[in-house]
């Protein structure tokens, strides 16, 4: 079993990892010897959308699922106080052989088209009435901290919109690994997503944990 990164944030700023970021972790460990094949013969580039404490992001690093000196790692948050964090994380774990940036982005804004090998995104999954609105100031933490989990209606309005742009984020051989919850109705969004791009969809991990059911699904052409 590959080791977690240690963690060390303030948690009324940032995401506290939960069993949906564990999840991604045992997904990422299942894919490793995977990805190391697939990516063998050129740099791949890493992105997690959502990066909140960093503890995906620095896991891949600190395991080196992708061998550091053929892959850059980009950890993207909405959240300005995760972008600190993820940094922080990487270093606590001395992540220092990795090439690691960090960015201030609305999901998938701040990307040039085709250029992701690896996406994965822990999405804010809870069914609510609507998504928060972006806090105007830095300051304003707690309202930072609700971006993290709110998920408007189905709890599948952030992750749907970035469903609509993988084709534009993903590499040609890129795949995404994306976190769902029961209330997501996740087979309904596959079965969709497989009728409207025709893409291979696989469950890679499921798992109960507490009174929800959260599932990994990666994602390519
Ligand atoms: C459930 S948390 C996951 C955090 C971390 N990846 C983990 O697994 O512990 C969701 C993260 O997505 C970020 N987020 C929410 N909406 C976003 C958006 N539109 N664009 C980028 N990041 C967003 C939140 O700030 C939060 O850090």
């Amino acid at each position: 079993m590959l080791p977690t990164p240690y963690v060390k944030c303030d948690y009324n700023k940032v995401y506290e990892p939960a069993e949906d970021s564990f999840l991604i972790l045992d997904c990422l460990e299942k894919e490793h010897d995977f990805l190391k094949q697939r990516f063998a013969h050129r740099l791949a580039v890493v992105c997690e959308i959502g990066s909140g404490s960093g503890i995906v992001t620095t896991f891949i690093m600190q395991n080196e699922i992708l061998p550091p000196e053929t892959s850059i790692h980009l950890a993207l948050d909405i959240n300005p106080w995760a972008l600190e964090s993820t940094l922080g994380t990487a270093k606590l774990n001395s992540c220092d052989d990795s090439f690691l940036d960090v960015i201030q982005s609305d999901l998938n804004s701040c990307l040039r088209n085709n250029q992701i090998d690896i996406l994965i995104f822990n999405p804010p999954y809870v069914p609510a009435e609507c998504v928060p609105e972006v806090p105007r100031s830095r300051e304003e933490a707690d309202q930072w901290l609700d971006l993290a989990l709110l998920g408007g209606k189905d709890g599948m309005a952030i992750t749907s919109k970035l469903l609509q742009q993988l084709d534009k984020i993903l590499s040609p051989d890129g795949i995404a690994y994306i976190l769902f919850c029961a209330r997501n109705k996740p087979e309904e969004v596959v079965q969709e997503f497989l009728e409207t791009y025709g893409w291979n969809v696989k469950l890679i991990e499921m798992r109960k944990a507490g009174w929800e059911v959260l599932s990994v699904y990666s994602f390519t052409r």
